[in-house]
């Protein structure tokens, strides 16, 4: 392709940083303020320069077509039992936003309980989380505009479903938690960023969280503040009341570790209840169970103050524990740590059993035990997939949960668990229109990194795929966060290989929680790099194996994955065609500076400090982008980097668009513009999206616009064919 005229970018060389004796340049500085005049500039001459691109990608609005039919299917989430009411998400295939209905019984017909389709013309208001009160009178929403991660919080009587006039805001990462005596709920909020913003649009840092109750029909203003702590400014405060309506759990993290503290109010012991706070400047008052960062503790269920959690205390790949409030020193093990799975929940369920989901090579496997012992009762039969959810409550005798896999768009299963014989049902099955499930096939294959760790990836193809090195290839990771990424359906990734003959991989390498904490902790900090040397890993399996070549190949991942995507574009350019970044974390010496990023030291450490600088310097993408045609040891070659697509967006308020518009000034000057005769004729270009944010709430049109772009691009660049 002929090369494009790629814009001349002011650079600010005066910048320079000084961590712990190393100077680093930060020419593009200027690019973190998006409301200058110069960025705003910047992202209009980007996103004509793409714009031109996509114009030349043939098949856009075929995919686009396709893609959009793929994804017209119904889509629902499992019921949950409130009160006498059942309550679900349904989206019927297209809608930008998916619809709340409630029933009086599962047989009963629908009602629409709130549409948030309603709450905006163009699909951007989404309905971001929702609590229904004890007995399901009434439902708090938190409502998000954009793709923002800022929620406003309004309730509604599930009777007249009318929002009350209440409306609470600067609530972000916060959980909504109802007394059982329906007159308020918790949630948390920070302090209001500086007036007169587009909320989303900002990069301020957020510090100091605090926990707040809400008596229903009063002003925010009156809100009781529970929890804050001015000593800990980078605390966040989650809030849960225990099935019994006694207990206020507060749970306190610091970053994105699997760790947090876990105090506990007795709410009856409350003189004059929580009314005895109102006007009052006095928090609760919190016995502090577990007052340290050691390990992660989530409630299960409790008889009085026995309580029964579980934990990686001691258990990389968790466990379930109990212990008495009154004895706290005295923990029991429960179920005790698998040696291979990894228990990734447990959900009390028909008085006394549990539910627990355990991930085993990255399926699922569901067993129900007995609450008091633990002891193994049976196992729910289940194809190999992911339960991407499971709904039980310890007074109901009935669960459901929904299973989904790389070819299953969505089946609801029920489950009666005082039956003779329990065997889930379908409850709700979905049919994708035009979808032959058996013209593709899914397998599991290990792939070898470095350090000889086996790396599991799936691999989805047509059946009868030619491993002859033809095939344009899409691998997709992550890779962080004790985050695992299971089988799940993805409409636009099989309209890719059923149209452009695609192979689609996804990869489980170290950083993610696939195998546990230890799994985690060997992709975090001073081991980030086993990350990238397992990706790689991946890759050359795809090509040694036969599905793909180098300039076939596209590597895709977002947030977390898109500093993935970046490092190994930069590390190996030579082993891509294509790469797709989205809302990647791209400058690892300043991430920490802007909105949440603060959080995510537990993963990647800060250059505040001297040890953690020497990593991060190393692989930081914004950092590490060097021509590779001018390779010392090889002379004047002419290797170049792949096509690369940027995505990010104007609200992206959890990973800010200044790291991947910094990063696209520094791929576009260092490989195209500072050397007159670069060889750098792939693409490298960003699609900056409005009105959008880090991907959650996105509506129906942006997802299929966004998808049918990037996947055009990567099918135009490997030249992979068009197939009816
Ligand atoms: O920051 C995150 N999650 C991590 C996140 O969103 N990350 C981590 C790296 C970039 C981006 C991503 O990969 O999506 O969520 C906010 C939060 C809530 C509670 C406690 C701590 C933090």
């Amino acid at each position: 392709p002929e090369s494009l005229h790629y814009p001349d970018v002011r650079r600010d060389e005066s910048i320079v940083d000084n961590y712990h004796g190393t100077l680093v340049a930060d020419p593009y500085r200027w690019l973190e303020d998006p409301e200058s005049a110069e960025t705003k500039d910047f992202v209009e001459i980007q996103s004509k320069l793409t714009a031109s691109v996509l114009d030349k990608c043939k098949t856009k609005e075929k995919l686009k077509e396709r893609i959009t039919a793929l994804y017209d299917y119904a889509k629902y989430d499992c019921p949950l039992k409130q009160g006498n009411k059942y309550f679900y998400m349904h989206n019927t295939g297209l809608q930008p936003q998916s619809v709340f209905y409630m029933q009086d019984s599962l047989e009963a017909e629908p009602e629409v309980l709130l549409d948030p389709n309603t709450l905006s013309e163009d699909g951007t208001v989404s309905l971001s989380q929702s609590a229904l009160s004890e007995d399901g009178t009434f439902l708090a929403c938190g409502i998000s505009a954009s793709g923002s991660d800022w929620v406003n919080i309004k309730y509604m009587r599930v009777a007249d479903k009318k929002f009350q006039s209440d409306v609470l805001s600067w609530v972000k990462f916060s959980s909504i938690t109802w007394t059982h005596d329906h007159k308020g709920f918790f949630y948390s909020r920070y302090p209001a960023p500086k007036e007169g913003v587009d909320a989303g649009t900002e990069t301020e840092i957020n510090l100091y969280h605090e926990l707040y109750y809400h008596f229903l029909g009063s002003d925010q203003s009156e809100d009781i503040l529970c929890w804050k702590d001015s000593d800990n400014a980078k605390w966040l405060f989650g809030s849960e009341v225990t099935d019994d309506g006694k207990y206020l759990l507060l749970t306190i993290e610091e970053g994105c570790d699997p760790v947090n503290r876990l105090y506990y109010c007795d709410l009856t012991s409350l003189p004059a209840g929580l009314e005895g706070f109102r006007g009052s400047t006095d928090m609760l008052p919190f016995q502090k169970l577990v007052d340290n960062f050691d390990a992660q503790y989530t409630y299960v269920a409790n008889d009085g103050s026995v309580f029964t959690f579980t934990s990686n205390k001691d258990a990389p790949k968790c466990k379930v524990t109990r212990v008495d409030l009154e004895n706290p020193t005295v923990w029991t093990d429960i179920i005790p740590e698998s040696e291979t799975d990894v228990l990734s929940s447990a959900t009390c369920v028909n008085e006394q059993q549990l539910v627990v989901c355990y991930l085993s090579d990255v399926k699922h496997v569901l067993q129900v035990r007995d609450l008091q012992t633990g002891n193994f009762l049976y196992q729910l039969p289940l194809d190999i997939g992911s339960v991407s959810s499971v709904s039980g409550r310890r007074e109901e005798r009935e669960i459901f949960f929904r299973f989904t896999s790389f070819l299953n768009p969505g089946t609801i299963f029920r489950c009666n668990l005082a039956a003779v014989k329990p065997v889930p049902e379908v409850f709700r099955d979905t049919e994708v229109k035009d979808f032959d499930r058996d013209a593709f096939e899914t397998k599991q294959v290990f792939a070898s990194s470095k350090d000889g760790t086996r790396v599991p990836m799936f691999i989805v193809s047509k059946k009868g795929t030619i491993l002859n090195g033809d095939q344009p290839t899409l691998l997709y990771g992550y890779g962080g966060f004790n985050i695992s990424l299971t089988p799940y359906f993805s409409a636009s990734r099989l309209a890719l290989v059923r149209h452009h003959g695609a192979v689609f991989a996804m990869a489980n390498i170290r950083g993610g929680g696939e195998y546990g904490e230890d799994w985690h902790k060997a992709g975090s900090l001073s081991k980030k790099q086993n990350c990238f040397d397992d990706f790689q890993a991946c890759a050359e399996y795809l090509i040694s194996e036969g599905y793909t070549q180098p300039k076939k190949l596209c590597i895709e991942g977002g947030s977390n994955g898109g500093l993935l995507v970046a490092a190994c574009v930069n590390q190996r350019p030579e082993l891509y065609g294509c790469a797709l970044a989205h809302v990647g974390v791209m400058d690892m010496l300043r991430f920490h500076k802007f909105t949440i990023g603060h959080a995510w030291t537990s993963d990647y450490g800060c250059s505040d400090k001297a040890e953690d600088f020497e990593w991060l310097v190393k692989y930081s993408p914004l950092h590490n982008v060097r021509r590779p045609w001018e390779g010392a040891q090889n002379g004047r070659n002419n290797v170049q980097y792949p096509a690369m697509m940027l995505l990010t967006a104007d609200h992206d308020d959890r990973v800010v668009p200044l790291h991947s518009l910094k990063l696209l000034a520094t791929l576009q000057y260092e490989l195209c513009k500072k050397d007159a005769n670069s060889p750098q004729t792939n693409y490298i270009i960003a699609r900056i999206d409005s009105k959008a944010g880090h991907g959650a709430g996105r509506p129906t049109q942006k997802i299929i616009d966004q998808t049918s772009d990037a996947f055009s691009f990567f099918a135009m660049v490997t030249e992979a064919p068009w197939i009816e």
